[in-house]
C-alpha cells in the first residue's frame, strides 16, 4: 500500500485541451477542466496554456477547488540554442512554479525533437551525437542546481520523438547526469517506443531511486502498430487515439505501482492522457482512471 501522506495523484489539462494540437478540445474552458480535476477525485494538476498566467490568479482558482499545481512541462533548448536561452527561460519558469507551490519541474529536450512535426516519430526520431549528449547531459545539471536554489527538484522527460526516447537512451541520460537530477517517468512513452509494457517494468525498475516524478499513460497498440507501419508522425498518432487512460490499453499498472511501492517512492502520480476529447470524454475517462488507481492502489 502507497502511503498516502506520500504520494499524491495529479491529472494533466491535456486531456481537456491539448496544448500540442489546439483544435483538440479548443471549446474546453480553464474552469471547467480545473473543476471537473477537482470533481473526479484528484489533487493536483499540471499546466496548460489556459491556465491564468498570474500565479496569484492561478492559485486562487485552484485552492478552492482543492486542487495543486504539482509540475510544468519546461522545453530545453540545448541542441539548438545557446546555452543561456535555455537557462533565462528556465529561471522565469522556475519562478512561476515557486510563486504557486510547486516543486517539481519537469523538462524534455526539444531543440532537436520531432514529437510537433509531421515527421515519422519511429524512423526520424534524433539520435543525439555525442556534442549533443554534453550538452543535454551538462545543461541539465545546470538546472538541477537553478532549481535546488529555490528548494526544488528537475526531472527529465524521455519522450518519442526525442533523443531520449529508448530504455538504451534513458541508462545513458542517467548515466551522464548527476544524482540530482531526477528522471519523470512516462509508462506511455517507453510501452510506445518498444511495443511493450514490458519496457516500461525494466526502465522504472533499474531507475526507481532516481524517479521523482510518474506520468501514468497507457497506449492503444493496434494504434501504435498503425503509426509504424504508416510512417505516421506523433501528432497523427495522438489524433488517431496512440494514448489512453491507465486501465483502457496494453499495459497492467500493478507491477509499476508495486515497483514504486517497494522503493517508496515519494512524489506525483499524474494521468496524462492526450486523446480527442470530443471522442474520449475528459471528465468521463478522468473519473474511470481515479477508480482504476484507487481498485490497483487504495489511494
Ligand atoms: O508529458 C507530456 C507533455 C505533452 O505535451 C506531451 O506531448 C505528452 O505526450 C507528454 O507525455
Ligand atoms: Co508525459
Amino acid at each position: 500500500m502507497f502511503d498516502k501522506h506520500k504520494v499524491k495523484l495529479g491529472i494533466a489539462p491535456i486531456a481537456w485541451t491539448n496544448d500540442d494540437l489546439p483544435e483538440l478540445g479548443g471549446e474546453n474552458t480553464f474552469e471547467q477542466c480545473v473543476s471537473e480535476m477537482a470533481l473526479a477525485g484528484y489533487a493536483g494538476s499540471e499546466v496548460g496554456n489556459k491556465y491564468p498566467k498570474d500565479p496569484k490568479v492561478l492559485k486562487k482558482y485552484l485552492d478552492i477547488r482543492g486542487v495543486q499545481i504539482c509540475n510544468a512541462w519546461f522545453s530545453t533548448l540545448f541542441t539548438s540554442e545557446p546555452e543561456e536561452v535555455t537557462i533565462d527561460n528556465f529561471i522565469k519558469h522556475r519562478d512561476f512554479l515557486h510563486a504557486v507551490g510547486a516543486k517539481m519541474i519537469g523538462c524534455s529536450e526539444q531543440g532537436n525533437s520531432i514529437q510537433g512535426t509531421t515527421k515519422p516519430v519511429f524512423e526520424e526520431k534524433p539520435i543525439y551525437t555525442e556534442e549533443e549528449w554534453i550538452k543535454v547531459t551538462e545543461g541539465m545539471n545546470k538546472l538541477a542546481k537553478l532549481a535546488a536554489e529555490k528548494g526544488m527538484k528537475v526531472s527529465f522527460h524521455h519522450h518519442m520523438g526525442t533523443g531520449v526516447q529508448t530504455p538504451e537512451e534513458v541508462d545513458r541520460f542517467m548515466d551522464m547526469t548527476n544524482d540530482d537530477v531526477y528522471l519523470l517517468f512516462d509508462s506511455g512513452h517507453l510501452a510506445y517506443s518498444e511495443g511493450h509494457a514490458e519496457a516500461a517494468y525494466a526502465v522504472l525498475r533499474k531507475h526507481v531511486g532516481r524517479v521523482a516524478h510518474v506520468h501514468l499513460k497507457d497506449i492503444r497498440l493496434d494504434v501504435v502498430n498503425k503509426v509504424k507501419a504508416e510512417k505516421l508522425s506523433f501528432l497523427e498518432g495522438v489524433k488517431l487515439g496512440a494514448f489512453t487512460i491507465p486501465g483502457d490499453g496494453l499495459i497492467d499498472f500493478k507491477p509499476l505501482f508495486k515497483i514504486l511501492e517497494e522503493a517508496d517512492y515519494e512524489g506525483w502520480m499524474v494521468v496524462e492522457a492526450e486523446q480527442d476529447p470530443a471522442i474520449a470524454n475528459p471528465f468521463e475517462y478522468a473519473v474511470r482512471a481515479r477508480d482504476y488507481i484507487r481498485e490497483n492502489t487504495g489511494l
